[in-house]
């Protein structure tokens, strides 16, 4: 009943809006037919979005356009299109669409630089994630990585069947390691959980068409205590922990550069803290709080989201995970684990780490925006338009990845007569090279091949048991939140042999 009156009260509010709309030069692109008022409401897919507008874009072409209440869609459903827009007209399409729930009630365009528009504030935070993030400065990260990746090991040794709790901690505590000096706990750290917290509340906060308030922003303002406003009472609460999650950490090290500087551990913010000898303007300080809570906000999820997905792959793919061990076994032998110096050595497992990129289309639908009314091909764009790169769509082209649903490295082999298929790692990350590209690519790569080499080359990740013993292959079920990530599943870990299991006490005894 509540629900109805607040569509009434908004329906109300829209319609003076919906009376002014003025006739357009150009003509907005083809989409579904919309009804009156509501739009597409009812025809926006639940479910798999990417795979429902690449369907669409068989009747409606690469540029549809779609209309819930007032907020206006352009899905773009080809490489050509995105980079048309997202690069060649990076000056304009580089900003983000108004997100009120996640972006301003949940305070993400303040805590993470992801979601924050284009301007000045934008420039300077990237900067300086940029300058920390570069190839540059890989070599400094691979010792934390390398120690991560066996405390990894030993956990899955431990506690196998926890292995995605596992994954979560090793990148989350690479990230925190680096970015601020933390040492996380191998289990329940208080910071990964935080984390987890605050991933839970940004899937939510952003799913497409959940909150009214998305679409009628003049519903911010309703009194908090009413009825019906309970949206507005969970994004306060939501809104503490994400500014929690980003200023903790920031004061923690700011307090121990003061209190105990002897004992202060080299970090992105500690080494930014020590060149301005602690004296940061609050927009300086501003702007290091934001760069560091935003890897790690951005880094964690997309990480072990791929990172579990190998996981799915080897249990479902065992002549891949063969080949791979076969590969690893060839060049590291098997009495000690890989390092980053075999990454030359080790082909195949960079074309598995492409394939997984292309198989897993972390972010499916990558949305921009722009400021000003834009023409592309003809058709209208609005300003502040949600404009959606169907990065799946791309990743699942038929005409450029043979049998694209195939988990398939050899794609990207070139054999004899065939030429290896378009390299997904630039398109993963960088949505057609616009200005808002992954500035983490370097490490996220150099990350999943540490990890990736090290487990295989000490497990066998085998499909689950059903309660009569029969291994079965478990469903590849995504789910979409802010990323693309499978829902939880079982498989088994089990170590290669003996040697494998001291293998791993061995290097946990030296990384202690
Ligand atoms: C496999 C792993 C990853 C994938 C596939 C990925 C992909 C992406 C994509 C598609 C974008 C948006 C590009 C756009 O808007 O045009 C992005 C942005 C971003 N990524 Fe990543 N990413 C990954 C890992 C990471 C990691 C590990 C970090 C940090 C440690 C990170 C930090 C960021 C940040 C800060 C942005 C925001 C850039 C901006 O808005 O200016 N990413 N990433």
């Amino acid at each position: 009943m509540l629900q109805y009156s607040v569509i009434l009260c908004s329906t109300l509010v829209a319609i003076p809006f919906l009376l002014v709309i003025k006739p357009r030069k150009h003509a907005l692109p083809p989409g579904p037919k919309p009804l009156p008022f509501i739009g597409n409401l009812l025809q926006v897919p639940r479910k798999e979005a990417y795979k429902v507008y690449h369907d669409w874009a068989r009747t409606y072409g690469p540029v549809m356009y779609l209309r819930i209440f007032k907020r206006e869609f352009i899905v773009l459903d080809s490489l050509k299109a995105i980079t048309d827009l997202y690069e060649h007209r990076s000056s304009r399409y580089s900003t983000r669409p108004r997100l009120v729930m996640a972006g301003e009630l949940c305070g993400k365009e303040d805590t993470a630089i992801l979601f924050m528009k284009y301007g000045a504030k934008w420039r300077q935070t990237r900067a300086l994630v940029h300058g920390w993030m570069n190839q540059r400065n890989l070599e400094n990260y691979s010792p934390v990585q390398v120690l991560a990746a066996h405390r990894l090991l030993s956990n899955l040794l431990d506690k196998p069947e926890d292995f995605s709790e596992h994954l979560r901690t090793s990148v989350g505590s690479v990230i925190l390691k680096l970015t601020y000096g933390i040492e996380c706990s191998p289990h329940e750290d208080p910071w990964i959980a935080k984390s987890e917290a605050l991933h839970k509340i940004t899937a939510l906060a952003s799913q497409p068409g959940r909150w009214l308030v998305d679409s009628f922003p003049i519903l911010r303002f309703m009194p908090s205590f009413l009825p019906g406003a309970s949206f507005l009472r969970w994004a306060k609460k939501s809104r503490r922990i994400a500014f929690d999650l980003v200023r903790l950490p920031y004061d923690q090290i700011k307090a121990r550069l003061t209190e105990d500087s002897e004992n202060a551990v080299s970090s992105f913010v500690h080494d930014r803290l020590l060149e301005k000898r602690g004296e940061l303007t609050a927009q300086e300080e501003e702007t290091l709080i934001v760069a560091a809570g935003s890897l790690y906000a951005a880094g964690i999820d997309t990480l072990v989201s791929i990172l579990r997905t190998f996981f799915m792959i080897m249990a479902t793919y065992p002549e891949v995970q063969k080949r791979l061990q076969q590969e690893i076994d060839s060049v590291v032998g098997s009495q000690r684990l890989p390092q980053f110096e075999d990454l030359d050595s080790l082909p195949y497992v960079a074309c598995v780490i492409k394939e997984l990129l292309r198989f897993n289309a972390v972010a499916p639908l990558v949305p921009h925006s722009l400021d000003e009314d834009d023409v592309y091909d003809g058709y209208f764009i609005p300003k502040g338009t949600w404009v959606m790169a169907n990065i799946w769509a791309v990743l699942n082209d038929p005409s450029v990845y043979h049998d694209p649903s195939t988990f398939n490295p050899d794609r990207f082999n070139p054999t004899l007569g065939e030429k290896a298929e378009m390299d997904p790692t630039q398109i993963a990350f960088c949505v057609g090279l616009g200005r808002r590209f992954c500035p983490a690519s370097y490490f996220s790569l150099s990350t999943l091949f540490i990890d990736i080499t090290n487990i295989v080359s000490v497990f066998n990740i085998l499909p689950p048991l059903d309660e009569n013993g029969q291994e079965f292959i478990p469903p590849l079920d995504f789910e979409l939140g802010h990323i693309r990530t499978l829902k939880p599943f079982q498989c088994r870990i089990v170590p290669r042999s003996e040697d494998a299991t001291k293998l791993i006490s061995q290097a946990n005894v030296v990384s202690h």
